[in-house]
């Protein structure tokens, strides 16, 4: 029988609706893969709403959790780790230590960085330390590297011009460390409007892919977060870089299908579960140039 993956998590949760680990724990479950939820925060809801209430995990509590692990023998299991939303650069740093932990008993383990940066205009909040932390530490230490366009422009310190603008600058980022790179939203200046486009650059190679563009009185949250974490699922399930890029985009497109016909803002996940697990609707990822 084929194992069953695992990966440690480690982003916001939200106790009312989806955000950070409550967008995207449930989804990696339920395509098959045994997930560790370690939370950077507990927050009543995201903070798009403009208001909440929690409070941020003490930075000491990600490696004492780590070596709880480690002491019951089970961190040599941990077959990657994904980090997002963080509440504080020490816990960033903190991240980054339990990752060399777990790269050291399985050297195998992949890490994805969700470098999750924060979006003021539309009320994304994350401490500027934080953004700090993730453009000067993390892209070096992450395999998989899964910006937005705001992300990636930060990264590389100026807007993106054109789609050959966007994939010079992702591939700026895997001289830095990474093997590759997932830019979750491509905006850049003459992008057809009527399609949501992402990115996935590699090494070797470089794919485009469209979807369908869906209107939203109000945008969801929480979509960035469900796609980092399908397309990490999908990887330890035994998908290609761009089989994993396909499927993810095609899951992603479901459940955003549910949250429109469902004229919900938070993600309707639980209703979307078998489309999650089986997409209807099919993307095929053009590659590029290079
Ligand atoms: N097919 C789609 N149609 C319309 N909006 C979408 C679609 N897919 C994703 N979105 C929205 O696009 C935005 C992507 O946000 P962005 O900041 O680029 O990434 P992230 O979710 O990581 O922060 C989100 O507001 C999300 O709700
Ligand atoms: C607590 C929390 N986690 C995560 C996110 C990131 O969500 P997204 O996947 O839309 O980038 C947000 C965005 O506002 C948030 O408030
Ligand atoms: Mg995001």
């Amino acid at each position: 029988m084929k194992r069953t993956p695992h990966l440690l998590a480690i982003q916001s949760h939200v106790v009312f609706g989806h955000a950070g680990n409550s967008a995207a724990v449930f989804p990696m479950q339920r395509i098959g893969v045994n997930v560790w939820p370690l939370n950077t925060v507990q927050f009543s809801n995201h903070t798009q709403y403009g208001q909440w209430a929690g409070e941020v995990l003490a930075p000491a509590q990600i490696p004492a959790l780590v070596e709880g692990i480690c002491n019951i023998g089970e961190l040599g299991n941990c077959d990657a780790v994904l980090s997002g939303y963080l509440g504080s650069a020490e816990q960033g740093r903190a991240i980054l230590t339990g990752v060399q932990r777990i790269k050291a008993v399985n050297p195998r383990a992949l890490y994805l960085c969700d470098p999750v940066m924060g979006h003021p205009e539309k009320g994304c909040i994350v401490p500027q330390e934080v953004s700090d932390f993730l453009l000067g530490q993390a892209a070096a230490a992450a395999d998989i590297l899964c910006p937005n366009q705001l992300e990636l422009d930060s990264f590389c310190g100026r807007r993106a011009q054109s789609l050959e603008d966007c994939v010079a600058m992702a591939r700026s980022l895997l001289a830095r460390g990474p093997q590759v790179v997932l830019v979750k939203h491509l905006a850049y200046p003459g992008r057809a409007d009527d399609a949501f486009e992402m990115l996935l650059v590699t090494r070797e190679q470089s794919w485009h892919l469209r979807r369908p563009l869906l209107a939203f009185p109000r945008q969801p949250v929480g979509v960035g977060d469900l796609t980092s974490g399908l397309f990490l699922a999908r990887v330890l399930l035994g998908d290609t870089w761009v089989q994993a890029f396909e499927f993810t985009a095609a899951a992603v497109h479901e459940v955003l299908l549910e949250t429109q016909a469902c004229a919900s803002y938070e993600l309707q996940l639980v209703r979307a579960q078998d489309r999650i697990a089986h997409p209807r609707v099919r993307f095929e990822a053009q590659a590029l140039e290079r």
